[in-house]
Formats: structure tokens, sequence, C-alpha cells
């Protein structure tokens, strides 16, 4: 059977799941493994991620990892397409569609066209939180079968279709979640002064969260903080007792990232002291940078230079998250942006990546593996 790369993304499209409850499209993605030749497969499920090892030709050969993410994120997708998403509210809207497709493909062919070396699929869930590739990492099979080096994409709307990016070192940040809840006393609106109002504590906070970045953070390195969710109160007219603050935090380096976690601690407990209020702080979850190895990816920079049908750009390191970078904290491996663009970025309800960048990816993946 043909592998058709933009039916298979397509149906991945319409089914987006988020972190942990990937059941469609762990089910969808076994249908297609086996409906393959099984003489050199192995499959293990972790929880409702994958792993499927292709048995390599060579005695020498080793186990080189490939990971794809699953989950798709809580976005109403507003892209008009035609396989547009068929879960309400959930949306591929970070390109794992396309990174599984990409996977499966490649998949495919090194079971159709077997090569040297062990391939080790990692279909992994939660991407977008908790994060699973820790825990997957943890897992029996992955230990057992432990690749020696490690590869992933993540598609990249700022590059054109027919480009790959990436660099040696630093590609992505340290990050961590940020939940904050506080909680005043609420009361009727005209009696601002008998309650604890926790609309104007969260825009207080807000407001100070963003003089960490901008007073606290050397300007010569760089940091993020970002709220992407408030909610406070029911009605005009009442005064809101509790408050939630949803955000993230991206670093440079762990050690900023600890620096940052004090600094934010500190301003929370100002806000508790005067807006007498009572404040929580969750740090959720936490992703270590990607950092691609210097071997790995001279190797990988130097085919895509050769390549005929990529154009290698050059690329600074991003503030994104990646849970890939636990893998590339244990295992050398590599990181590279695949350009889908131009189109909306990461995270919009109106991304449309170009889906001609499939095939390019899996042809030039399966040409760089089967070199090796
Ligand atoms: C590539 C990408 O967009 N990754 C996400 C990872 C999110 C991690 C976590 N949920 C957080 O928000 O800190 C990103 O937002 O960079």
């Amino acid at each position: 059977m043909t592998f058709n790369a933009i039916q298979v993304r397509r149906d991945l499209h319409q089914i987006p799941e988020l972190g942990f409850k990937e059941y469609k499209t762990q089910r969808y993605l076994l249908d297609i493994i086996e409906a393959l030749p099984q003489e050199r497969i192995e499959v293990e499920m972790w929880r409702t991620g994958i792993l499927v090892k292709v048995n390599g030709t060579s005695p020498n050969g080793r186990c080189i990892g490939y990971r794809a993410d699953m989950d798709g994120l809580p976005i109403e997708e507003e892209t008009g397409l035609p396989f547009a998403s068929t879960h309400s509210g959930q949306m591929h809207a970070c390109g794992h569609d396309m990174h599984m497709t990409i996977a499966l493909g490649l998949l495919t062919k090194v079971v159709n066209q077997p090569i040297g070396d062990t391939m080790l699929f990692l279909f992994q869930p939660a991407e977008e939180g908790p994060g699973g590739a820790a825990p997957m990492m943890a897992s029996d099979a992955f230990r057992r079968w432990l690749p020696e080096e490690i590869y992933a994409l993540h598609i990249a709307p700022q590059f054109p279709v027919g480009t790959v990016a990436l660099k040696s070192g630093l590609l992505f940040a340290n990050t961590s979640e940020l939940f904050i809840t506080l909680k005043g006393k609420g009361g009727h609106a005209a009696y601002p002064h008998q309650t604890h109002d926790m609309v104007v504590a969260a825009s207080y906070l807000i407001t100070q969260l963003q003089t960490v970045v901008s007073r606290r953070v050397d300007p010569m390195d760089h940091a993020v903080l970002s709220i992407g969710k408030l909610q406070a109160g029911n009605v005009q007219n009442v005064i809101a007792e509790t408050a939630r603050i949803e955000g993230t935090m991206r670093t440079m380096s762990p050690e900023a990232m600890d620096a940052f976690k004090k600094e934010v601690e500190g301003h929370v407990k100002a806000i508790e002291l005067a807006f007498h209020c009572q404040a929580t702080i969750d740090f959720g979850a936490n992703y270590y940078q990607v950092e691609n190895n210097d071997e790995v990816a001279t190797t990988l920079i130097r085919h895509f230079k050769q390549s005929t049908t990529l154009r290698f750009l050059e690329c600074e390191a991003a503030m994104t998250g990646e849970d890939f970078g636990y893998m590339t904290k244990e295992i050398p491996g590599c990181l590279f942006w695949l350009g889908v663009g131009p189109t909306e970025g990461l995270h919009s309800s109106k991304i449309i990546p170009d889906e001609a960048a499939l095939d390019l990816a899996i042809q030039e993946l399966y040409r760089y593996f089967s070199s090796k």
C-alpha cells in the first residue's frame, strides 16, 4: 500500500486530542503500523504513545531514535479548511499532525526499503503539556531499545516551504508553566472598601510580573513571561473573590529559570500583602532546553547543504520550548525547523502549513538515515 502523506495528515488534523488523551490518534497510527510488513517491526504501547523499533540490516548497525509529538491544543480552529478539526475547541495548531505524518511516512519507507541502522520511532504524547518525553524515556521499552542518537523536527511557519533551519547548541528555551490563584473577599461593586478585589490584584500582579523581564534580567540575556489566560469574577457589578492567572516563562539556561521563579514568588508575596489576599503558585510542567549536539548537528547541516530538494537556512535560538530537550539532554541529538510557510504562526487558530513539506521531509530524512 502506498503512503499518502497528505491524506494521513488531513485525517490526523481532524482528530486533535489534548495531552495524554490521544486515544483516537494512537488507534489511527496503530492501524497504519499494523498494516505494514511486520518482519522487522516491534511495537510497544506506552500510555497514549507508541514506540516502534524497525530492525536494520547491518549486524553492526546503531539504534537511531526519531520522535514525533502527538497532541493538539485547546484552540478553536478558524482555518475554514474542509478537513478542519472535528473536535470542538481542539486543534493541531502546532503542527503535530505534520510531525506524526512525517514520522509515519519515514517509518513506512524504512520498513519497505530497510536501512543498515535500526530505527526507533517514538510517537510521544503531551508535548504541549504536561510533558510526555521525560516519562516516556523512563519506560521499559525506551530503556531496552535506548537509541544512541535522536532526532526530531518542528514545522516552521516563519520559514518558506522547501527550507530547513537549525543550529548547533542551544535551539529552544527552558520553559516553566505558571499558574497563580488569588483569593480575596468579594462583594457588592458599590462597596469596594469592604472587599479585597482580585480583579485589581491580578491586574497589578500581571503588570508587575512584566518587570521581571524588563528590570531583573540582564538586557544581554533573553527571557519571556507571557500570560495566556486570566479568569476572574462572574458578573459586572460584583467584586471578584478569586482570580486565576495562567502563563509561561522562558529562559536561556536552567539557572536563569531558578532565579526567574524566585522573582515571581517575590511579586506574588508582595501582592498578598498589598491586596489582603492568599495566593498559590504552581510552576506546572518544566521543560529542559533543546541543545543540539555539535557533531550530530554538523553532520545534519552538511547533509542539508548538499540536498537538491531542501535549502538550508541559518537560524538563531528561539524562545519556544520542547520536551524533546529531555531527550537531547541524555542522548546526542538534533531538532530542526522544517519550513511550511508562509502562513500564520504556531499556536494560531488560522495556521495552514504547506503540505508540500511532508513528502520533501520524508524523502530527505530517508536519504539522510539510509546514507549514515
Ligand atoms: C514548540 C512549542 O510551541 N512548544 C510549546 C511547549 C509548551 C510547554 C508548556 N506548556 C509551557 O507553556 O511552558 C511552547 O509553548 O513553546
